[in-house]
């Protein structure tokens, strides 16, 4: 698989603190990465950098193999997210919220159909996209939130710590959803998270960020394995024979 988005020596200071400190990474085409790291270790500017809301000191963000800085536009335009708490516009309702963007090339009804084709793939009856978002529960904004990040079909698509403020249940449920929709259509998925369960449901590689840098980058599969990571699981390492 060749690199979709690749980010090299990525470096952050804000004030005296340097927060990335050359973070090198890189994410195949159709890949699942699942970003964890304690608070405050920079996942959020991680992101940023990546999205260019925050110019980086040193480093650089390629997106298909050159830089994606000049190429900005396009990328947001082949580029989905589900922020953390959803962010619904609160004086749109929940088909405007979805079809947003859709809006923007193409008319009304045509924008409706697909925002409720999208609610459907997110488990939610058609008559939810008259709702407003103060009307809807927790789980039910989330489930909009993502049907919002897959209208346009994205090539990558941001997930902001899917599961939090979630019951187990609905967080397990927003899990199998997100997995769901990224293997159907071949998205690269990259999710910021601390829930360790979404990371095994959701990733196929988990990297670690800590001191700056990527200290730990592996297949999900491999992370029981990892001294590194020991803390986030909660128990010891498995000791090898
Ligand atoms: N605009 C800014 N100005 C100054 N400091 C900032 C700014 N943005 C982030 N920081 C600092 O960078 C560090 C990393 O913040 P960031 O939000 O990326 O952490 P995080 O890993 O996403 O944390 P959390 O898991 O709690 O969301 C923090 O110390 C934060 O205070």
């Amino acid at each position: 698989m060749s690199a979709l988005i690749e980010t090299r020596g990525l470096t952050r200071r804000f004030g005296a603190k340097t927060v990335l400190d050359g973070v090198d990474l890189s994410i195949a085409q159709g890949e699942s990465l699942c970003v964890i790291g304690q608070s405050g270790t920079g996942k959020s500017v991680l992101l940023k950098c990546i999205l260019g809301l925050v110019p980086p000191d040193a480093g650089e963000v390629l997106w298909q193999g050159a830089p994606l800085a000049p190429r900005r536009e396009a990328f947001l335009a082949r580029f989905g997210m589900l922020f953390q708490g959803a962010a619904l516009f609160d004086s749109l309702n929940v088909w405007q919220n979805v079809a947003f963007r859709l809006r923007q090339r193409m008319p009304a009804r045509a924008a409706r159909e697909i925002a409720v084709e999208k609610l459907a793939r997110v488990g939610l009856p058609p008559e939810t996209a008259e709702l407003m978002p103060a009307e809807l529960s927790g789980g039910m904004a989330k489930r909009v939130g993502l049907a919002r990040a897959i209208a346009d079909d994205p090539q990558v698509i941001f997930f902001d710590e899917p599961t939090t403020g979630l019951d187990p249940i609905r967080a397990r449920a927003i899990d199998a959803l997100i997995r769901g929709i990224v293997t159907e259509t071949g998205a690269t998925a990259i999710t910021i998270t601390h829930d360790m369960a979404s990371v095994r449901a959701i990733g196929d590689r988990v990297a670690l960020l800590a001191g700056g840098r990527i200290a730990w980058s592996g297949p999900v599969a491999r992370m029981d394995d990892a001294p590194e990571l020991a803390g986030f699981l909660g128990r010891p390492v498995a000791q090898k024979p």
